[in-house]
Order: C-alpha cells, then structure tokens, then sequence
C-alpha cells in the first residue's frame, strides 16, 4: 500500500486547460415530446444554411452546394415536418423561414413565420427547442458534434454540452486518476456531490467511498469522529471505532460543505492531512492511511480565508486542483440532458415516458433555477407524479415555477467595461444592503462569480451592509 494522503500537488488549473476561442453553435436543448431523448450540439463554423426536418433519429450531416455549406438537422419527432424550417446565415445573425410548416415555429415563445435569430434566441420546431449562440467559449476540439444520446458519460454528473463546462469535465476525468486533491466549488445543488462520487469511479481506487458532512463535526468531538477511537478512551467509548480517515483507507474521503468546517476542527483536519497519519484518541501508535480527499463548499473560502474563518494552509492543502460548477442558469443548455438523466432515474411511475407541453418546457427554460439541479429534480418529480403518465402541464409545476417573472430570451447584457461593472454593482449594492445573494439573482450569476467581480472592482458588501 502506498501509504500517503494525496492532498498536495499542486496542479494550477489553467495549465491544464487549453485556450478557448469563441465559436458559433446551434443547441438541440429539449425534445418537449420526449425529454429523456436529451440533447446534442452542433458547431456552425463554415456553416452558410441550415435546414430541419423530421427523422428516424435526431441526426445532422453537412453538404457543399453551389459554393454554400449547409447542415441538415433531423429531429424525431411527429411535431416536426419533413421540411420544417430554414435558417440563412446574414453577416452576424440568421433569418428564419418557416417552410410551411405544419406546427409552426416560434422565437423566445412568440409564433413566427420569418425571424431574425441572434445570440441566445430560443426556436421552437414545433415542440423540439433549438438555441443559438454565437459565440461560445471553445477550446480546440470542440466544434466536433455532440449527441448525449450517442455519447453517455464516463461516470455520473459528468455531461455537459456547453463547451467550456464540458471541457472542464473532461480536465476532471484525467485528475480523477491522479493522486491530488480536489476541491469541488458551486452553488448549493449544482451538483457537487454526485460529481465528487464520479471522481471516486473513475479513480480506480479499491477502497471505500466515505463522506463526511463537515456541518455536523462538532468541535469538541472532531479528533475522535476524524481519527476514531480506542476502547475506553473516554466515557461512552464501548468499543474501538476507525473514524472517517481510516474508514476511507485506500478510496477517497469526501468532505462535503468544507466551509462549515468550525475553526479548531480544521486545525485537527490539517494535521492529519500534513502527518498523513492518524492516532486514534486514547492511542498511542499512528496508523499510516492511504486516502484521496475530495472536499466541495457553496461557500467563497477565499473570502472566509480573508475574514479569518477558514485557514489558509488548510485551503492550500486541500485544493491540489479546484474545478468550479457553474449553475443551471449559466448551462441552460443542459437543461435537456439533466432532464433526460433525472427522468431515467427516479423511481417515479412513467417517468421515462414523460412528455412537457410547450408552455411547461418554456417555463423550465426560463427560470432562474436559484436551488439549481436539487430544484429540476424536485420540479419533474412533482410534475410528472402530478401528470400521472399524461403530458405535464403547466399546472402541473410547483407555484414558485409558474408566477415567477421569466421570459424565454436572450441573458442580460453584462457590462463590458470594469467601470460600468463596479458601478452597477455598487448600485445594485447599495439597493440590496449588500446582499450579494440579491445581486448574483438580478444579474443571472452565481455568487461566486460576483464575489469575483467584486474583488476585480475593488468593491466590498461590507461597505453596503447596515
Ligand atoms: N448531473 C446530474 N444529473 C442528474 N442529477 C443530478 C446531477 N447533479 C446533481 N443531481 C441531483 O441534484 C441534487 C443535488 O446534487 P448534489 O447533492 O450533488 O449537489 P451539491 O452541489 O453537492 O449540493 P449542496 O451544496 O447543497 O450539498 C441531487 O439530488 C442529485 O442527485
């Protein structure tokens, strides 16, 4: 056995990305008609024309004629005609014409017959929702196709069509197998634990998978609840018990909400991690471990560093690599495929055969999704129990889905320059008092990445606060 904990190699996360280009794309994001079919992406560099009609399969091939390149996309479904609809390229936009469709087209939900298409736009082929985007961040080899019908992932939480967040799981996958530590970063419910338990399959390593909720470590029993125990090492100690590090000997230990973790505890955390070895209380020999740790916050643990409530040496230790989650919000295009996955997956009855109005899988696309994927799951399940085996309506989705304000569109415009950034943010500040969790809504991102904006314009929320 190697008897090592595998937290310090330090990998800096962008040597391992290679340079993004911006790059056009046309998304396939939800069949309404059969949301488990998922997704796909399709890049349209060179591309001139594109033409959508009815097939067996959702398939797309690419022609040359007449000096124009043109992709042919063939979506499954009986809502969509055998020559539904054309889009042409125009200099920097599209224009679509509806082929005398029999269903029709709409853009951002509003019905039309001839449309220009810009970043962002929403089209609906009768009930199969196309997005385009014309310039998404790419790093080389993404402008191949994508078809999460075609390609299933290597392990859980690890698809995505977007192809920066794709890249950055595919990162994921070659640090999987390696000896380093990793510190998973996202919103509550952007799927961090299911991705920390992908990380653990792919890694090869035969030993258990053991999580640790880091909240519930009181600071009083942490040595014993980390380390374990030996009989009789206190009052109430019956028995010898391993604790969490040596249960995990030889897999990975997950240390989920890390910034929870109360200050004397992660001085504890950060001697086992150094010495990598453990002495039960009431022992006296270490005991070498061999354990891969994973760690995940929601939290900014830059900013508790600042603030003096997490230990910077304990951060440097644990984030051997940091891979951000975005959320649901900023990968709408994956709305499709965590649909298809989470109705491949609850036991709900008639899941896998679940249909979504128009009008319901507009409102699935328009919604700001604070709580994330833990929302989606929560929202097909009551949706789907409620259609019972029918076509989930709009009726159908919790309260808080249908009265929130959404429009199907384009995102906000985000200020280009530093100056207008800070001064939005100072502005937005000072109407929320300095609530950062008011202001990553209003702009559409998540708080970590305001957080950031916040640090680059050198604004503070504490300022705002009172
Ligand atoms: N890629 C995915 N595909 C399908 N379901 C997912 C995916 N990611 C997350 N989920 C589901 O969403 C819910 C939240 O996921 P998870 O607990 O991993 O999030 P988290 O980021 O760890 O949340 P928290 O920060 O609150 O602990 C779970 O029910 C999980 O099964």
């Amino acid at each position: 056995m190697n008897e090592t904990f595998t937290t310090t190699e330090d990998v800096p996360e962008n040597e391992l990305r290679a340079p993004a280009r911006p790059l056009p794309f046309l998304f396939v994001v939800l069949h309404n008609d059969n949301p488990p079919l998922g997704g796909a992406r399709y890049s349209l560099v060179g591309i001139d024309e594109i033409t959508i009609g009815r097939g067996a399969t959702r398939a797309a091939s690419r022609v040359d004629e007449g000096g124009a390149r043109r992709l042919v996309l063939r979506l499954p479904s009986s809502t969509v005609s055998r020559a539904h609809a054309r889009l042409v390229r125009r200099k920097d936009e599209w224009l679509l014409e509806d082929l005398d469709s029999k269903n029709g087209c709409c853009v951002n939900g509003e019905r039309v017959t001839r449309a220009p298409i810009r970043d962002g736009d929403f089209i609906e082929i009768g009930s199969v929702v196309l997005r385009y985007r014309a310039a998404l961040p790419a790093p080389p080899g993404a402008d191949d196709d994508v078809d999460s019908a075609l390609r299933p992932p290597e392990a859980s939480g690890l698809a995505s069509l977007v192809p920066a967040v794709a890249a950055g799981l595919g990162t994921l996958v070659r640090i999987a197998r390696l000896p380093i530590s990793t510190l998973l970063l996202g919103e509550t419910g952007t799927g961090k634990e299911v991705l920390a338990r992908g990380i653990h399959a792919l890694s090869g390593r035969p030993g258990p998978w053991v999580a640790v909720h880091c909240g519930g470590l009181t600071s009083s029993l942490v040595e014993s609840q980390l380390f374990g125990h030996v009989k009789g090492a206190f009052t109430g100690a019956h028995r010898d018990e391993p604790g969490y590090i040596r249960s995990a000997d030889g897999g990975t230990l997950f240390l989920d909400e890390i910034g929870d973790l109360p200050l004397p505890a992660q001085a504890t955390l950060l001697r086992a991690l150094q010495e990598r070895e453990v002495v039960p209380v009431g022992g006296t020999r270490p005991t070498l471990v061999d354990v891969r740790v994973l760690a995940a916050t929601h939290k900014s643990l830059d900013l508790l560093c600042l603030q003096g409530e997490f230990r910077s040496d304990l951060l440097a230790r644990l984030a051997g690599y940091k891979h951000m989650l975005p959320p649901l919000r900023e990968r709408i295009e994956d709305l499709g495929i965590l649909i298809g996955d989470l109705l491949r997956h609850t036991n709900v009855p008639g899941a896998r055969e679940a249909r979504l109005s128009v009008t319901a899988g507009r409102r699935l696309l328009s919604h700001a999704w604070s709580l994330n994927i833990r929302e989606l799951k929560q929202v097909l399940t009551v949706g789907v129990g409620l259609a019972e085996r029918g076509v989930v309506e709009l009726s159908h989705l919790p309260e808080g889905v249908v009265k929130a304000p959404a429009k199907l569109g384009p995102e906000k415009d985000v200020p280009s320059s530093t100056e207008e950034l800070r001064a939005q943010l100072v502005s937005l500040l000072q109407t929320h008092r300095g609530n950062v969790t008011a202001v990553s809504r209003i702009l559409g991102k998540s708080r970590i990445h305001i957080h950031r904006w916040m640090e680059k314009c050198g604004v503070d929320p504490n300022d705002y606060r009172g």
